[in-house]
């Protein structure tokens, strides 16, 4: 006899919260850590739909761990830094196809070496993260440093070597295999230079790795290259990517498709747009510099939440769709007095793979000459997942023209 099977409607589980989150939207729900959270629909990989004391939203997947779960139950938990992952990520081709591609970034790093070359002479070198070991070859190819250690965590280590070897740097070049702040090396070094930089600076927080071997291997008064870092930040129209993800939706091929619009704002605006291309002319004002890196004296401790405070005036009347996001790095000369070579992935610099980033507000607001825009934004370090983070920005708009508007947002990246 044939039973129909009844679907049941999944009963909801308990989830214990591992870590504080604030809503960044009226359809988020705020929590602390050890709340206790009823899911009742797992609409995403990334987002539930759950309730806390009677009050319902959506919820990070990642701040979870099933009520009652052990930690060492979580297999997904057993490596917050997701090392296989990244590390695997960066074994094969397209990451450093994508890096070496990129003009800007590489002929900086060379022209840093060229710039340094006589001071280079008969100095240790310590390379982090030297995926294919261009700049470590750059140094024994265009100055004449007595070694350069070529350090790469993943799996590429070994056709690096072949590299070094195949361009006759086997000389001056040692490649290790392993990451960086674990590995044991001969002597401490002179200079520390690392291409470590993430989307918005800091994503991948590889940088912790550089500041640990600092401390470990660069001797007293050597050199970090990069030697300071700033985040930039400028508030922005953005009206391309919001007619393509949102006005889309009033009236497709003559229909009215709005009701998908609050889908869209959850799906295209939750999450900063990585490799974002800003015009120039869609800057409402200059930038400014909202967290600065001095790669000498940052902490670690430092990295796990950063503010950085912003007042802008607006320049021209246009539509304050949301924030943009970019870094520039300097290298300090290894001669007192030497010119610094910097290098910035801004709009009026010349492209780079990691483009901008935009930080795009739920509501486009109009604004005018003169209107100011103040406020701040934290980089909050994700407890969990090491190399996340999320992105809070909270702003207050004065106008002598409209009512004086405030606003907040948090943006996960990507945990
Ligand atoms: N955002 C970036 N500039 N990523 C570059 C990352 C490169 O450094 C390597 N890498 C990242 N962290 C480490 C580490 N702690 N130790 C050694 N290599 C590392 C990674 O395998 C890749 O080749």
């Amino acid at each position: 006899m044939q039973t129909e099977k009844v679907e049941e409607e999944d009963a909801p589980e308990e989830y214990v919260a591992l870590c504080d989150f604030t809503a960044s939207g009226s359809e988020q729900l705020s929590f602390i850590t050890g709340d206790k959270l009823l899911v009742h629909n797992k609409s995403s990989a990334d987002w539930w739909w759950a309730e806390l004391q009677g009050v319902i939203g959506y919820v990070p997947a990642s701040y979870l761990r099933l009520d009652g779960a052990e930690e060492g139950d979580d297999a997904s938990l057993e490596d917050p830094w997701q090392d296989d992952e990244y590390f695997g990520s960066y074994g094969t081709l397209r990451l450093h196809l994508e890096m070496l591609s990129d003009r800007s970034r590489t002929e900086t790093y060379r022209q840093v070496i060229v710039s340094n070359s006589a001071s280079l002479r008969d100095k240790v070198v310590m390379d982090l993260g030297c995926g294919t070991g261009i700049i470590s070859m750059f140094c024994a190819q265009l100055a004449k440093p007595s070694m350069v250690y070529a350090v790469e965590a993943s799996s590429m280590a070994e056709h690096t070597r072949q590299l070094v070897k195949q361009n006759g740097c086997e000389e001056v070049v040692t490649v290790l295999q392993g990451r960086a702040e674990e590995l044991e090396l001969p002597e401490q070094v002179d200079i520390l230079v690392s291409e470590w930089m993430g989307n918005c600076l800091l994503f991948e927080f590889m940088v912790e790795s550089v500041l640990l071997a600092r401390d470990r291997w660069l001797r007293d008064g050597g050199v970090m290259w990069p030697s300071s870092a700033a985040l930039a930040l400028v508030p922005c129209q953005a009206d391309s990517y919001y007619t393509e993800t949102m006005a889309f939706w009033e009236r497709p091929y003559g229909l009215d498709f709005t009701p998908l619009q609050p889908l869209a704002q959850q799906e295209f605006f939750t999450k900063p747009k990585f490799s974002h291309l800003i015009d120039p002319e869609d800057c409402l004002c200059a930038p400014c510099d909202v967290i600065c890196l001095n790669m000498y004296t940052v902490q670690v401790r430092d990295l796990e939440e950063m503010t950085g405070e912003f007042q802008f005036c607006v320049e021209k009347p246009g539509i304050f769709h949301g924030f943009t996001a970019w870094f520039t790095v300097l290298f300090e000369s290894l001669e007192m007095g030497g010119a610094t070579v910097e290098l910035n992935t801004g709009p009026n610099s010349d492209p780079t793979h990691w483009k901008q980033t935009l930080f795009m507000l739920d509501r486009p607001i109009q604004v005018y000459a003169g209107d100011s825009i103040h406020g701040n934004i934290v980089l909050r370090r994700n407890p969990v997942w090491r190399r996340h983070m999320t992105v809070a920005l909270h702003w207050t708009i004065n106008s002598n023209t409209d009512d004086s508007q405030a606003g907040t947002k948090s943006f996960p990246m990507w945990r």
